[in-house]
């Protein structure tokens, strides 16, 4: 357990396998280490945390944020952009851009995803992070962003010196659900209905936002080829704080490197967005999703919708829970600007790039705001000429 895992990769003269196998060694023991405190996997008296929880990242008390339910977040009726009158409908594609320009964030009511499947997609992830023996888990907490599952806690690894107060499961879904934990026995299918139904919401959505930004309703589909879609489910896990000050980050501020992600959580909130340069708390409507922008949005959208500044934030004895479908184009598609999108006389804000190589970079500088977009940002000197460094 001493042994910091960056020196188990630096050990010279093993073989990949005795490698890994070292690694599941390793896992399973911390993972037993916490279990055998109690149910949760990070209880607050966990005596492995023990000197850890210095370590953990506070949230300033100037910074805590506002909101609740007077925020003013936009809400998006789905029933009326898919089936409404026509005069509603373009009112609601209006009310989105509106929506999509100033918050880059927004709720969705009415969606028809029914509340038993996603209470079921979420019970089931919670019981694999939580219930499941740590032998089931190991070999997934070593995975790295581009594994299709993986396993991952801020109370073991440290992010620029940090540690932030989550567990997660991500596990991709589509094109393919190649790999899914064996247990709990539930999850493929779970997983698998709950993948279907929101990436048909999300895919909707896209349409939408297309003719919000003026353009056919297939064409920002089209650009990013998104009938051939990327897919991630991921669980996020909070457990109850006990940390240093009243609030802790469970995740440090971030945009997401998709292009649209659907979340919802378990009755506690914690979410908060930046807006207008202050921190939103973001309390739902019953039974409403969240939906933010990510990264491809700003991207294909010509910089017209921003992807938005997110964090999570964590205080009191109730742990909670998100859970996260995020669309991104197919790995191998190079996401570039809708063309027609270009500002008069401003042409392009992005080269393309291709979104696997993106997601690899964003990944792989730490969460840093919405700095990995820089890496396709065009730039431009002072007089306004592309600057070809
Ligand atoms: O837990 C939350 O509300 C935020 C989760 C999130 O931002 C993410 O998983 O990317
Ligand atoms: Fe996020």
């Amino acid at each position: 357990r001493d042994l910091p895992r960056k020196h188990l990769h630096r050990l010279p003269s093993l073989n990949p396998i005795t490698l890994r196998r070292l690694r599941v060694v390793y896992c399973v023991l911390s993972l037993r280490c916490t279990i055998m405190a109690g149910a949760s996997l990070h209880p607050p008296t966990d005596p492995c945390a023990n000197g850890e929880r210095s370590g953990h990242a506070a949230v300033p008390s100037s910074d805590v944020g506002t909101g609740g339910e007077d925020a003013g977040i936009p809400v998006v009726d789905y029933d009326v952009l898919v089936n409404g009158a026509a005069d509603q409908r373009a009112q609601a594609i209006r009310d989105l851009g509106r929506a999509c320009e100033d918050w880059g964030f927004f709720m969705v009511i009415n969606h028809g995803v029914p509340e038993d499947l996603k209470e079921a997609v979420m019970e089931t992830c919670r019981e694999l992070l939580l219930s499941l023996p740590a032998e089931e888990k190991a070999e997934y907490l070593e995975a790295g962003p581009m594994d299709p599952v993986r396993i991952g806690s801020g109370f073991y690894s440290v992010v620029d010196g940090a540690r932030y107060w989550r567990d997660y499961f991500k596990m991709f879904v589509h094109p393919e659900l190649l790999h899914c934990p064996a247990k709990p026995a539930k999850l493929r299918d779970v997983a698998t209905e709950y993948a279907v139904k929101t990436r048909h919401l999300l895919l909707s959505l896209a349409t939408a936002i297309s003719e919000s930004l003026g353009l056919d309703g297939d064409r920002v589909r089209e650009a990013m080829d998104l009938e051939s879609c990327f897919q991630i489910l991921a669980a996020n896990h909070y457990p109850p704080y006990a940390g240093p000050g009243d609030v802790g980050l469970g995740l440090p501020p971030h945009s997401d490197h998709g292009f649209l992600t659907l979340l919802f959580q378990n009755g506690v909130d914690g979410l908060q967005v930046e807006h207008d340069g202050r921190w939103v708390l973001a309390t739902p409507l019953p039974g409403a999703f969240f939906v933010i922008a990510g990264d491809q949005m700003e991207i294909v959208s010509n910089g017209r919708y921003k992807s938005t500044l997110h964090r999570a934030v964590v205080g009191g004895e109730r742990a909670r829970m998100s859970m996260v479908s995020m669309i991104s184009p197919c790995l191998d598609t190079v996401v570039e600007p809708v063309p027609e999108l270009a500002q008069d006389g401003q042409g392009l804000e992005f080269r393309g790039i291709r979104y696997r190589d993106y997601m690899e970079h964003q990944q792989s500088n730490k969460l840093n705001g919405n700095a990995a977009l820089d890496i396709a940002r065009v730039q431009r000197d002072i007089s306004g000429a592309e600057n070809c460094d």
